[in-house]
């Protein structure tokens, strides 16, 4: 049976909620989906309304800082890996029950990098 005629039975008094997130771990869209991999969606259709690509929801309620979003994202990332040197402190796992969370702390220690020599 294919995934979109599975039917399922929801219990009295329980919530049901839509992750459109959860895309990105379909392992027919997406090839071994838990492994870090920040190619994945390279020649995936990225437009709005992908049902492929849903970070930031869409339609009508897409989401209203996405493109300001992806650019502090860009800058943090170049600065970060420009002008500091960070490794992993304490490590955790995370857990998707759908929505990601960590079982405890993920520590990072961060510091400015030292001036290449010339
Ligand atoms: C990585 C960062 C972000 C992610 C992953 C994200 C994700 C989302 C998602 C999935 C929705 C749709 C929720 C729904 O379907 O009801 C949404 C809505 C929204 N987001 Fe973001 N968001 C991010 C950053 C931001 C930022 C930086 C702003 C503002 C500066 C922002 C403002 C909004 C607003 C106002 C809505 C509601 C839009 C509406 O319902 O008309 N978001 N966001």
């Amino acid at each position: 049976m294919s995934k979109s005629k599975a039917r399922y039975t929801v219990p009295a008094g329980w919530i049901v909620a839509v992750s459109p997130s959860l895309i990105h771990f379909d392992e027919e869209i997406y090839e071994n989906p838990l492994k870090f991999n920040p190619w994945r969606w390279k020649g995936k259709e990225m437009i709005w309304g992908s049902k492929t690509f849903m970070v930031f929801g869409g339609g009508v309620r897409l989401c209203a800082g996405a493109e300001f979003a992806r650019l502090q994202i860009a800058m943090f990332l170049h600065h970060l890996f420009a002008y500091y040197d960070f490794s992993v402190v304490q490590e955790c796992e995370l857990i998707r029950a759908p929505f990601l969370h960590f079982t405890k702390e993920l520590l990072i220690h961060i510091s400015p990098s030292l001036p290449s020599e010339p």
